[in-house]
């Protein structure tokens, strides 16, 4: 989507009907893009109602990550796989499906998706989100995987919706990162933000810090440096927000700036952290890079890792660049000093 072109206050159907003009490969996506949209509404409206359309937090089964299934997590399920199978998708990835779902053989098309995300904020009127990043779809029958084991860069769009105050679609298909908000009373989305351009640096960051105690030494370093404030190796006061829910900390780091951090940790289970690859990391993190922001694991960019199952998990640092790579120096320090390094100890990395 030629982003400067962009008209504010345009329907996200007449920009999807520019981008195509101007690139006629992007058909297909933009079909995807609008069916995604179109499922997006009418989750949002379940949402909207809150407990007056029934306990949306009310526990199912579980999910194939071993988190427990909410109402919620199961209707958006399947308002989204709705609406793909209506477009040219081949194949689903989803967050809440053990395997790949099947849907139209031949399509040119693969979805990774994570219906619902921040599935803790559902029935407390929190902001939660979709989100999606679209790829080429491989036709290998024998390999229901092969269409998602590509790195990130092979994405050809990517995107989230967050449920607030506002609906919002954030997006991008490789050219800037876009906002369209949900216009309630005409029920479609219109574009507010054409180019999102995230700051450099920052003084904000987004962790959760009740797992402190399990970090690594190179995150702890990083934190207790942050808390240091000004009188610290960073030389800045920082505030730190954590909303429990990707998208909506996703949203406020890319409207200005900050760093996002949900690394590995002891914990049973969360060596790679909590997000997963495909439906989390892979599609925040183009979203990032198409606004001037970054996205690694702490030290290897996001977008260059290849996935090995579609569940799979990744630790996760996205935000304004200086402070990513701030995060990767940590990093630096422990692998070649093997953890041993003075770095980490009392000290902080960047202290003199
Ligand atoms: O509860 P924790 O460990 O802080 O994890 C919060 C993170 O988990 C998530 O809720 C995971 O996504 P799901 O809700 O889709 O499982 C993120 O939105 C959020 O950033
Ligand atoms: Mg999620
Ligand atoms: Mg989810």
């Amino acid at each position: 989507m030629a982003a400067g072109s962009l008209e504010v206050g345009s329907r996200l159907d007449a920009c999807l009907a520019q981008a195509v003009a101007g690139n006629p490969a992007l058909k297909d996506t933009a079909a995807v893009v609008t069916a995604i949209a179109g499922a997006a509404i009418t989750i949002s409206e379940v949402i909207g109602r809150g407990a007056l359309g029934g306990d949306l937090a009310a526990a199912g089964g579980q999910n194939s990550d071993g988190d427990v299934q909410k109402a919620l997590d199961v209707i958006a399920h399947q308002r989204v796989t709705e609406a793909l199978q209506a477009a040219p998708v081949a194949e689903v990835a989803s967050e809440e499906a053990d395997e790949v779902m099947r849907l139209n053989p031949g399509a040119p098309l693969a979805v990774a998706i994570d219906p619902l995300d921040g599935s803790s904020n559902i029935g407390v009127n929190m902001a939660v989100g979709t989100i999606f990043g679209i790829r080429p779809a491989v036709q290998d029958q024998a390999n229901p995987l092969a269409s998602f084991t590509s790195p990130g860069t092979a994405q050809l769009a990517a995107g989230f919706v967050t449920y607030g105050p506002a609906t919002a679609l954030v997006l991008t298909l490789g050219q800037g990162t876009q906002i369209y908000v949900l216009d309630r009373a005409e029920g479609a989305f219109r574009l507010t933000h054409p180019q999102l351009d995230v700051p450099v640096s920052a003084k904000e960051y987004a962790i959760n810090a009740s797992n402190a105690r399990h970090w690594e030494p190179p995150i702890k370093a990083f934190v207790e440096d942050c808390l240091r404030g000004a009188e610290g190796p960073r030389d800045k006061d920082f505030n730190m927000r954590w909303l429990g829910s990707l998208v909506a900390d996703a949203q406020r780091v890319l409207l200005r700036g900050g760093v996002f951090l949900y690394p590995g940790d002891q914990r049973k289970g969360y060596a790679q952290g909590r997000l997963r690859l495909l439906y989390e990391a892979a599609p925040i993190a183009m979203l990032m890079e198409q606004a001037g922001a970054g996205a690694t694991d702490g030290e290897r960019r996001i977008l260059d890792i290849e996935a090995t199952g579609i569940h799979e998990r990744v630790p996760l640092v996205f935000g304004s660049v200086e402070e990513v790579e701030c995060v990767a120096k940590y990093f630096g320090g422990r692998n070649h000093a093997a953890g041993r390094s003075p770095l980490f100890g009392q000290r902080g990395l960047m202290r003199s």
